[in-house]
């Protein structure tokens, strides 16, 4: 049988310790769907998200995936003494794509980000900036966004609305959100109520 479904997520639990973070949870991205994950703080919705993305191990259940998946983590990580190009080259090498100088130049420029400074030297709006255009070039299947606004100012927000297009064309996106003002640009919400 053929899944059409990018995720498919069936029975997944997770325990740290003693606690249990999700109970039984099922969970589908369909193809050119974005969905709102949404719950008090706690809840679960990064451990969802990072079990999505192959990153934890549910304790119980399975996640099934069909493509690539990219995740912009709250806050994103980067090397730090790389500038901004080196580490969109970097990225692009992992993921056994060869990035275009000029693509990765154009992507900087797109996202409003200085082409030759370090990321330490990076305000936390800018590393966001440049988690988006990571993003962006790798282009994913399944766009996994824990709390991406946060950090963005008015033009930031807008580059990411774009970004959540772009996801949508491509693939499908999971946003994990506090702000209230995706609901209404997405196809479904989910919200997390706990174990
Ligand atoms: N590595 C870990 N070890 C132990 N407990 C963890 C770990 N990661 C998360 N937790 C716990 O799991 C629960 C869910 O955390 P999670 O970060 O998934 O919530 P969230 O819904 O994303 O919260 P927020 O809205 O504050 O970002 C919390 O009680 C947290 O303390």
């Amino acid at each position: 049988m053929v899944c059409s479904m990018l995720i498919e997520a069936i029975a997944v639990s997770k325990r740290y310790g003693r606690d249990w973070v999700l109970r039984n949870l099922d969970f589908q991205l369909a193809q050119h769907e974005a969905v709102a994950l949404v719950g008090p703080n706690g809840v679960g919705k990064t451990t969802l998200l990072r079990v999505l993305a192959g990153l934890v191990r549910p304790t119980q259940g399975s996640v099934k995936l069909s493509g690539r998946v990219g995740f912009l983590a709250n806050p994103p990580a980067f090397h730090r003494h790389f500038t901004g190009a080196e580490n969109l080259h970097y990225a692009l090498r992992l993921d056994g794509k060869t990035g275009g100088r000029s693509e990765i130049r154009a992507a900087l420029t797109q996202f409003g980000l200085p082409h030759d400074k370090p990321v330490l030297s990076y305000s936390s709006g800018m590393k966001k900036r440049l988690a988006m255009a990571r993003l962006h070039l790798q282009n994913p299947d399944i766009w996994l966004l824990d709390e991406p606004e946060a950090a963005l100012d008015a033009q930031g927000r807008g580059l990411l609305e774009n970004l959540v297009q772009q996801a949508r064309s491509r693939g499908g996106v999971v946003i994990a959100t506090h702000d209230k003002s995706w609901l209404s640009l997405v196809d479904r919400i989910v919200e997390l109520q706990g174990p």
